[in-house]
């Protein structure tokens, strides 16, 4: 008898897909010629459909349209990404953190930031940084290495979730699924990546369910690309900026040039972070300079 059935990739590994299916059964897949006609590719994350006469010998149907897809993680149908941000070492850049965020923003996945290596702060660098942190929250959630029961409020935040980690090398990513799940038991530390470097030549994605959440075991990296956004859309991409911009005199207004412009009026009286103002001016002129793409 063959079955045909709905479910989810949760690992992919050389050309078999492994799908948690509706009906509680895991099925170990191929995806057959027809998606490779189609330039499709299936990833991680993805809602498929199969047909399976046993359970290790099944194969791919169709995949249903997703949501959101990453490069790097390779996982589709992502629903939160903890930005993870180291305070100190390397140094915390303001404009990095940013650019994370609307990437994020952009693709419709939920930014949630977690702030590593905050014990390296001294007394008043933390006072500093519990301020940064405070402004973030009212618009992302954010938390600190530092924080009690830090693990357990940031798990508590991403139930029912398919969730990636990202964030600059050297932030923390290991070091925090680790924390989060001690048995992944993840290299951590340049030193000892080095050493095993070529020691896993398979490239293999899961998704591991933890505490309710379906997390992805391979930590993405930022991209600095240029964002595919237009000048006009940017703005929007800056949650602060929407909750002002109502009062701009202006319709469309960018928040550059325009006079009784609401976003910089609260930009001057402190209410929206000068940095992340700065950076929106940046990025814009970025973007205005971009030769346009040909599709
Ligand atoms: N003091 C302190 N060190 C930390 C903390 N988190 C991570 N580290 C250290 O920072 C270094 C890098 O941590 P990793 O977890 O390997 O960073 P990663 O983001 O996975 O790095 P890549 O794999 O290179 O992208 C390691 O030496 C960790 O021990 C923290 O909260 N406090
Ligand atoms: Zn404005």
């Amino acid at each position: 008898m063959v079955n045909l059935v709905k479910g989810q990739i949760r690992q992919s590994l050389s050309g078999y897909y492994d799908v948690m299916g509706e009906d509680g059964v895991e099925y170990r897949t191929r995806a057959r010629g027809n998606f490779r006609k189609k330039g499709q590719t299936p990833l991680v994350g993805d809602l498929v459909e199969l047909k399976a006469e046993k359970v290790d010998q099944g194969y791919l149907l169709k995949i249903y349209p997703r949501k959101n897809q990453l490069v790097r993680p390779p996982v589709a149908n992502i629903d939160t990404a903890v930005v993870v941000t180291a305070v100190k070492e390397p140094d915390f850049a303001a404009n990095l953190l940013d650019r994370q965020l609307l990437m994020l923003e952009n693709h419709g996945i939920r930014p949630v930031i977690y702030f590593s290596k905050c014990d390296l702060l001294s007394e008043d660098e933390a006072s500093e940084f519990t301020e940064l942190a405070t402004y973030y929250d009212r618009y992302y959630h954010t938390y600190m290495s530092n924080q009690d029961q830090v693990v357990a409020s940031l798990m508590a935040n991403l139930k029912d979730e398919v969730v990636v980690f990202m964030g600059q090398t050297g932030a923390g990513k290991s070091t925090l699924l680790n924390a989060i799940e001690p048995d992944l038991q993840l290299e951590t530390g340049e030193i000892s990546k080095a050493l095993s470097r070529g020691r896993h030549t398979t490239r293999k994605v899961t998704l591991i369910p933890i505490r309710e959440s379906l997390l992805a075991d391979t930590p993405g990296f930022s991209s600095f690309e240029l964002l595919d956004v237009t000048v006009t859309d940017l703005p929007t991409l800056y949650p602060e900026f929407r909750q002002y911009q109502v009062n701009c005199k202006y319709r469309g207004c960018l928040h550059l040039k325009e006079p009784k412009c609401a976003v910089k009026e609260a930009v001057a009286a402190g209410e929206i972070l000068q940095s992340r103002y700065d950076n929106y001016c940046q990025l814009n002129e970025l973007l205005a300079n971009q030769k346009p793409k040909y599709r």
